[in-house]
């Protein structure tokens, strides 16, 4: 029987936020998720922190069910888009326009605050009807994860907010002390989590209970409050004005949705040429050396002089390159080489001359390649 043709309200669709810090893993995370049987009929929205979405490119499973939110932060600017996403996808599954869907996941950007996200769907009088938050999943890097809790209050709302804490990357750390000090810290900021790795069954990670401010420590439910105080005052600046213009901040200035504040950015770095291997690697190995701390995040996607049909897919974070990955072919019409990097107090310039320096580019006062090689210091501000 389908849902249409039951008798009274129709059961609320299950969504889940999948979370975490800069690179911890979701979208992997995601690709695993989307695979599974149970999980095939789920929309999947993903928020984009850059001026050019790559994460759509890199979860394998793309389809018509795919929503790719790119303008910008989930958390601020994009918040109306989300409701608005929200609202269509039922509306078009009301009026059979598109498959029933079972789920929804929101993969959020690694710099959201979880906390808007749930108060727009739990605080909005129809979505709270049509949808059960069912949890909000946290991914926490296990090489990064303590040192990211230290420095980041995003990574530590993230955590605190979350049904289950999934931890990614345990293949990658010896040191079982550390591991465990990390689950006892997540333990204590998160008494009411479930804390598993993720390689666990699918159905641990996913299924689970409604949303429920219990059994979490008692900040949870004052961040969801000073949202709502927000909300309120947005409400009420809005009605002042008439209207809320996206790209415009509470005060009227021109936000830059690709700045989460006055620190961390996104920039994109592109080339049309494809790169030789030596280039590319000196410029990442340099960039890692001199700015690693500054990097939260860099990803892209590179076609190589020496086999241009078959990218590579670069991810870093911080201090760490991984391993890149060769795609069997191009995910797009789009075959330009595109680095994609988000960082904490690094001017874009900088990098950009650091790029332009290897690819060759000529530039005004500035040092090429074989210099900056030889020199990575001349870069430095
Ligand atoms: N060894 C190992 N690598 C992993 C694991 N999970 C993710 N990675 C790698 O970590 C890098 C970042 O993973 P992503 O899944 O893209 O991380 P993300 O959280 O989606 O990143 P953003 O969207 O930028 O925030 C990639 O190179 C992954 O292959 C894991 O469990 N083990």
């Amino acid at each position: 029987m389908s849902d249409a043709s039951r008798p009274g309200p129709l059961p609320p669709i299950p969504l889940t936020v999948v979370t975490g810090f800069l690179g911890a893993g979701k979208t992997t995370l995601l690709n695993r998720l989307v695979q599974h049987e149970a999980l095939q009929d789920s929309v999947v929205i993903i928020n984009e922190f850059g001026e050019i979405g790559l994460d759509h490119l890199l979860v394998e499973k793309i389809d018509e069910n795919m929503v790719l939110l790119s303008a910008g932060c989930l958390c601020c600017t994009v918040r109306g888009d989300l409701i608005t996403t929200l609202e269509d996808l039922l509306r078009k599954r009301d009026n059979g326009r598109i498959t029933p869907f079972q789920r929804v996941i929101i993969e959020t950007t690694g710099l959201a605050d979880p906390a808007p996200i749930l108060h727009a769907v739990l605080y909005h009088p129809y979505l709270s009807m049509r949808y059960a938050v069912e949890g909000v999943v946290t991914v926490i890097d296990a090489v990064n994860g303590e040192a990211t809790l230290d420095a980041h209050l995003e990574a530590v709302k993230q955590a605190a907010v979350a049904e289950r804490l999934v931890i990614a990357k345990t293949d990658l750390v010896k040191d079982a002390k550390a591991l465990d000090h990390l689950y006892k810290r997540l333990r204590q900021l998160n008494p009411g989590a479930s804390i598993m790795r993720a390689d666990a069954p699918v159905e641990d990670i996913v299924a689970g209970g409604l949303f429920d401010l219990h059994g979490k420590i008692a900040d949870v439910s004052e961040w969801l409050k000073a949202e709502a105080i927000e909300e309120t005052e947005r409400r009420s600046h809005a009605h002042q004005h008439g209207h809320h213009d996206h790209g415009h901040d509470h005060h009227g200035h021109h936000h830059d949705v690709n700045r989460h504040d006055e620190r961390i950015r996104a920039f994109s770095l592109v080339s049309d040429q494809p790169i030789p291997q030596g280039t590319l690697d000196m410029f990442l190995d340099l960039l890692r050396s001199t700015q690693g701390a500054k990097l939260l995040r860099l990803k892209g996607i590179v076609g190589l002089a020496e086999d241009p049909e078959h990218p590579v897919v670069i991810h870093g974070v911080q201090h760490v390159i991984h391993v890149p990955t060769i795609l069997p072919h191009w995910p797009s019409e789009d075959h330009r080489s595109r680095l994609v990097l988000i960082v904490d107090d690094l001017e874009k310039s900088t990098v950009e001359a650091l790029w332009n320096a290897f690819l060759g580019k000529p530039q005004i006062d500035r040092p090429d390649r074989t210099a900056v090689a030889d020199n990575p210091l001349s870069l430095r501000r």
